[in-house]
């Protein structure tokens, strides 16, 4: 069971600071935000690799951000991830999106760097409503479209090597399970906004990356020069 009091616990209060990160009603003109969601073992973070040697992003893994801070030595959530993970279920969105705001000023004070792709977020309704009324509205979602057998062998296999406790036969179900009756209403409401820029995720990586590449060139997004 979650704590109850995660609103109000001081570990997950956003710093203070002399001025807000955002200044409040013109956050989307201050940081360029893009979801990427899709199922597990769909290529979220194979993609996000590519879109950041091109695009000139700052890749934030809500799942990595959640397995370090679950492996950080005095961590008061670190069983509370642990089991969250195990079991496929989402983390309570408090420690989620403090998490990625912290991440999200680090770099903006140490590269000025102001693009992030939040990868793996958000995957419930509560989530994607405080992250964008909180901290900054997102340009679009970009969603990895694969059906689940190929997801399946995909985690399977990675499974093989990533060390992760979820990668297997039982926890992968979970998952599934948690992406279809929690996540996919979210890119079902941005979807109805006209926020998706969808992507068959069904070829190779590169295959794929092309379809991104396209896709982002429809919203305005250019490469940058290296
Ligand atoms: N288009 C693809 N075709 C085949 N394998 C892929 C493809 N994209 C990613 N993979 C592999 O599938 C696994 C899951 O990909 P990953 O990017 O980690 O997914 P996610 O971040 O969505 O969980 C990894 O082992 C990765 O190397
Ligand atoms: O906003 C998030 C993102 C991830 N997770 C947890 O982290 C796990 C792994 O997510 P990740 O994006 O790393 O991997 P994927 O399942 O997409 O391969 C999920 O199953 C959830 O338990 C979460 O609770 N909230």
């Amino acid at each position: 069971m979650p704590p109850t009091n995660l609103k109000d616990n001081p570990a997950l209060q956003a710093p203070k600071r002399n001025k807000p990160l955002f200044t409040p009603g013109t956050a989307q003109n201050q940081a360029l935000v893009i979801f990427v969601l899709g199922g597990p073992g769909a290529g979220k973070g194979t993609q996000c690799a590519n879109i950041v040697r091109d695009y000139g992003f700052k890749h934030l893994s809500a799942g990595d951000l959640l397995r370090e801070e679950q492996d950080r030595q005095g961590s008061e959530f670190g069983d509370m991830i642990k089991d969250y993970i195990k079991e496929g279920q989402i983390v309570p969105m408090e420690v989620t999106v403090q998490l990625l705001e912290n991440a999200m000023t680090h770099e903006i004070e140490t590269s000025g760097n102001r693009r992030f792709l939040i990868d793996g977020f958000p995957r419930k309704m509560d989530q994607a409503v405080a992250f964008e009324e909180k901290v900054v509205p997102s340009k679009f979602t970009l969603f990895f479209d694969c059906p689940e057998e190929t997801m399946r062998e995909r985690l399977l296999n990675r499974g093989k090597t990533s060390g992760r406790a979820d990668d297997n036969e039982e926890s992968i179900k979970k998952r599934f399970r948690t992406f279809v009756e929690t996540s996919m209403p979210v890119v079902e409401m941005f979807e109805g906004e006209g926020r998706v820029v969808r992507i068959s995720a069904t070829q190779g990586p590169e295959e794929v990356y092309e379809g991104v590449k396209k896709g982002f060139a429809e919203r305005g997004l250019e490469m940058v020069e290296k």
